[in-house]
């Protein structure tokens, strides 16, 4: 089992990240980490300290000479704001002095949409501040560090991620369109959007465009896809032991993300069984699936085909065309509280995405195969493949898609 913990808040000193039960012998880089750090970051529509924050990475623990131990990983992420917020998010008991009254002020206008009122009346606090510290996306780089370590467990088991996105606000790539690979990631990042498909990228920044022009924000759905699974993680036993179900926990747990699908999701309803299922074909290298609309899962576990889920955010709720609240000081009508903000921060939440799947993952493989060793995981992995008798072995997920496409369709 893995378990993971973040801790901090937006503009304290750190964001703390600590990872248990990760097998030794797992590449550990701070290098790795600080590029995943530098992908979140990306997309265009993002607000303006995404310019300049370094996201200033330590490994702490749990990790010597690039390879991890076995003891619990910790990652600390400094934030390069902490000078400014020293005495609003002071630790030690503190009357807020006219020179930090600025940055101080109480929150008193919640904003629609965001946690600050329920926060308020839940955790008792006058003001917003204690809120939306900890409640503010910033958290999501503590997940993406650990997503990285993730991932490359992952990777030494051969499986590999890649996340894209599929729409903003109106915007959406047109049904059919190519899937990326693992190989793409490149590509990705470098689009502003980090969208497969350039058409439709060009078509989202204009839309983001148009938004800032009118001082409104954006939502959208990004899509994670995992390569080489095997067959069998998750389980059809019990309901917390099911993929599908993991996975949605994961990825609704993203801040702002309100929906998630696993293969075709909401589409699959809209068909007939004949036409909603992948049909099972007998071929010389094994079993194999004549298209992939069940999106990786069945009965909450991995078939060995692509995995494919997705998460749909929505509009940031900052909104700078202030939306309408109360000032709880007062009690008299106001428009929300705004400072800056991001437009449209889905191309940060595909990474971010990418990293819980990845977490999620993880975790299941270890409680499948276990392993206090990369070694020993991948022992236990390459045993179990090898059990599987003949008659039941699937095709390889790569050669499977080209018969979907030459040979089934
Ligand atoms: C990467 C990322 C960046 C975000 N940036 C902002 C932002 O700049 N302003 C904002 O109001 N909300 C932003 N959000 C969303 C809020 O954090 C989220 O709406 C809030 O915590 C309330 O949670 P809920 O939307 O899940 O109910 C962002 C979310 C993500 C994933
Ligand atoms: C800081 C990050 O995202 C933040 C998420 C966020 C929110 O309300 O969720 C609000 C903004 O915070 P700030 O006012 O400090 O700019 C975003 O920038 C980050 O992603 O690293």
């Amino acid at each position: 089992m893995l378990r993971v913990l973040t801790a901090g808040e937006s503009h304290g000193p750190e964001l703390i990240a600590v990872m248990e039960g990760l097998p030794s012998g797992v590449p550990v880089l701070a290098e790795d980490i600080q590029a995943d750090l530098q992908r979140r970051k990306l997309g265009y529509g993002r607000g303006s300290r995404m310019k300049f924050e370094q996201d200033e990475l330590t490994i702490s623990g749990g990790v010597r000479h690039g390879k991890s131990l076995g003891s619990p990983i910790a990652l600390r992420i400094g934030n390069t704001e902490w000078p400014k917020w020293t005495e609003v998010m002071n630790p030690a008991p503190t009357e807020l002095t006219e020179k930090s009254r600025g940055r101080g002020a109480a929150l008193t206008r919640p904003r629609p949409g965001h946690a600050d009122l329920v926060g308020m009346q839940k955790y008792d606090f006058d003001e917003a501040r204690p809120i939306l510290e900890r409640a503010s996306a910033r958290e999501t780089a503590a997940r993406v560090a650990l997503g990285a370590v993730a991932r490359s467990f992952l990777s030494e088991l051969g499986i590999r991620l890649v996340s894209h996105t599929l729409s903003i606000g109106p915007v959406r790539v047109p049904d059919g369109s190519a899937l990326p690979t693992p190989d793409d990631v490149d590509a990705l990042d470098a689009d502003p959007l980090r969208c497969f498909d350039p058409a439709t990228s060009a078509l989202m920044v204009a839309e983001v465009d148009d938004a800032r022009k009118d001082g409104d924000t954006l939502g959208g759905i990004v899509e994670v896809l995992a390569y080489g699974l095997p067959p069998g993680v998750g389980s059809h036993v019990h309901w917390d032991r099911r993929l599908d179900g993991r996975l949605a926990q994961a990825l609704m747990s993203i801040q702002a993300i309100k929906g998630v699908e696993v293969g075709d999701g909401f589409e699959t309803t809209r068909r007939r069984g004949s036409a909603a299922h992948d049909e099972l074909f007998e071929t010389e290298s094994g079993i194999t699936r004549g298209s992939d609309r069940a999106g990786g899962t069945e009965g909450g576990m991995t078939t060995g085909t692509v995995l494919r889920v997705r998460a749909g955010m929505k509009p940031i709720a900052t909104v700078p065309h202030s939306l309408r609240t109360i000032d709880v000081a007062s009690g008299e009508a106001a428009t929300a509280h705004h400072q800056r903000s991001d437009v449209c921060a889905v191309p940060a939440s595909g990474v971010v995405a990418e990293a819980m799947v990845a977490i999620e993952l993880a975790n299941s493989i270890l409680e499948k195969f276990g392993g206090d060793s990369i070694r020993e995981t991948r022992r236990n992995l390459d045993g179990y493949l090898e059990a599987i008798p003949e008659t039941l072995r699937t095709a390889p997920a790569s050669e499977a898609a080209l018969l979907a496409h030459d040979e089934l369709s």
